[in-house]
């Protein structure tokens, strides 16, 4: 039988606009959109054991340790709305959540990747203006910087590994949300188009 779930990734620096695009990408695809850091904000608002085991990490930037972030995402997978697939979004973040993800799943663990490529100097001044309007606690400019860091030295290696798998899509994350999800539904259509013909 043929594998018809479709499992996909939206990865890029932090502030480059993976949350609003995951939405529209879950939609179009009929996938629940999966973050790390909205199940992680959750526990923290909700003062669960869970958030308060969190909240210090993610308020210093840094990454939650990969056990504890391996197990949540392994447990949210197995929820029934999960069945027909999923988008990713923060999740995996380094070289260790990639092979735990592949050992969660059964065959190909993802069939495309989105890579949103975003100048790093222009999202911090978008992250600022993020952290007025909705006051995340790690939208400091300091722990901004250390986040982007983090992004460079552990996130952005993925981007190789998930091309030498051909599955990657890097779409211009500049412009309207429109003009990026339409980037984004093309170069994904084609991508998984050609994967069902092979
Ligand atoms: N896969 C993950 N591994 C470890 N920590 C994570 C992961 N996903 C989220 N976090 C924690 O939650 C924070 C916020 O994540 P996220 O909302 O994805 O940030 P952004 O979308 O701004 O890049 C991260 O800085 C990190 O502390
Ligand atoms: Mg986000």
């Amino acid at each position: 039988m043929t594998d018809t779930t479709t499992r996909l990734l939206i990865i890029g620096p932090p502030g480059a606009g993976k949350g609003t695009q995951a939405a529209q990408i879950a939609q179009r695809y009929g996938v629940p959109a999966i973050s790390t850091g909205d199940i992680f904000r959750a526990n923290i608002k909700g003062g669960t054991p869970l958030g308060q085991q969190v909240q210090a990490i993610i308020e210093r930037g840094e990454l939650v340790p990969d056990t504890l972030t391996n197990e949540i995402v392994a447990d949210r997978l197995t929820q029934p709305d999960a069945a027909p697939g999923f988008l990713l979004d923060g999740y995996p973040r380094n070289v260790e959540q990639v092979h735990a993800l592949d050992n969660m799943i059964e065959g190909d663990s993802l069939d495309a990747v989105v890579l949103l490529e975003v100048d790093t100097d222009a999202v911090v001044s978008r992250l600022l203006k993020r952290a007025e309007l909705e006051g995340r606690a790690d939208d400091t400019e300091e722990v901004i910087r250390h986040r982007q860091h983090i992004y460079a030295e552990q996130t952005a290696p993925l981007v190789e590994l998930f091309s030498e798998r051909g599955i990657l899509v890097a779409v211009d994350g500049l412009g309207t949300v429109e003009e990026v999800a339409e980037r984004i539904a093309t170069g994904l259509d084609s991508l998984l188009t050609s994967k069902a013909g092979r």
